[in-house]
């Protein structure tokens, strides 16, 4: 089998949320790359944490007694429920007994995003968070089945972009995919960056150890690269009451360059120009910020909406393609 599912950006394009049948209802999820849990809001969740959200109804499943699931993201948000197995459908692509984890318990972040109804998490199932056994993702669920073990991913700015699974749509990018080897010891798509430019021109230096993470909003970069980037920047400072870089919203950004696989990539200024701090719309907060903390870079949607990605398990060692849009 294989299918396509439309990725619609929310506001900022903080997230990018797709339709999914869990059961016998469609919910909003957004597909993350640095996860591997597949949750969702349910009519279990309590009334004071669900309103606005469209629920998963257990009913429809087969519980699987005494499992549980608790998870924790980079942005300190998190979830915890019970586990139940049922038909999950994405853009066509079935997996008729999926792991769907319920959620009894989710964070004021999640509370606070209707459009949000939970998390379709394409890590690797080594970081899937059940007890006492983890589960497996939708795309392993699904990877057996595919014309070809791989999925890919369209994000665009501030329109919907999409998620391909079993096919790559050559219509979908320009010039050639290069590829890179994917470390799985952390349970990510995680890989070597290679040399950066600020601007234009010839790039140098290295980004060095990062994951492509569809469910982080920005890109996260070494604090030397990060300083390269905004002394391009006149009226950019560090600002520790926002937690990173801001600037005037008036001002242009520059582009960033960075090399994937013996390719130069280029994030056009315009994409790194997240959004306003605050209504005035005077001072904007950066979409490149500090990795500090973090343990390694990561390329989130700020990055992935100016490249066509191969998520691929075509090989033993699974790889990442990466493309010009
Ligand atoms: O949590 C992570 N990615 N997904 C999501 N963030 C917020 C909601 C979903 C994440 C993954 C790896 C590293 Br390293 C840092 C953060």
């Amino acid at each position: 089998q294989s299918g396509e599912v439309a990725a619609n950006p929310e506001q900022y394009d903080e997230s990018y949320l797709c339709p999914v049948q869990v059961g016998q209802t469609t919910l909003n999820l957004d597909f993350d790359t640095g996860s591997a849990d597949l949750w969702v809001f349910s009519t279990l969740t309590p009334k004071s944490e669900s309103t606005g959200h469209s629920l998963y109804n257990p009913s429809t499943g087969t519980k699987k007694s005494g499992y549980t699931w608790d998870i924790s993201y980079g942005d300190g948000s998190g979830a915890s429920g019970t586990v139940y197995a049922d038909k999950v459908v994405v853009g066509g692509v079935t997996a008729t007994s999926q792991a769907v984890e319920a959620a009894t318990s989710v964070s004021s972040q999640f509370e606070q995003d209707t459009d949000n109804d939970g998390l379709l998490g394409l890590a690797f199932s080594s970081i899937n968070t059940v007890e006492p056994q983890a589960q497996k993702t939708f795309f392993d669920s699904v990877k057996g089945s595919l014309a070809k073990p791989l999925f890919t991913a369209d994000l665009k700015k501030g329109a919907a972009g999409t998620y391909d699974f079993g096919y790559i749509d050559s219509s979908k990018y320009t010039g050639s995919i290069s590829y890179v080897n994917v470390n799985t010891a952390n349970g990510f798509w995680e890989f070597t960056a290679s040399g950066y430019a600020v601007g234009s021109g010839s790039v140098s230096g290295s980004v060095g150890d990062a994951i492509a993470d569809t469910g982080t909003t920005l890109m996260y970069l070494p604090t030397t690269v990060v300083q390269a980037y905004y002394n391009k920047v006149d009226s950019a400072d560090y600002d520790s009451n926002q937690g990173g870089y801001t600037y005037d919203c008036s001002e242009n950004l520059p582009n960033f360059l960075i090399s994937l696989g013996g390719k130069t990539f280029t994030v056009s200024g315009t994409d790194i120009n997240f959004a306003p701090v605050d209504s005035s719309g005077e001072t904007c907060f950066g979409g490149i910020q500090e990795n500090t903390g973090i343990g390694m870079s990561i390329l989130g949607d700020i990055f992935l909406k100016s490249v066509f990605v191969v998520f691929d398990q075509t090989q033993s060692t699974p790889r990442l393609g990466f493309a010009a849009q």
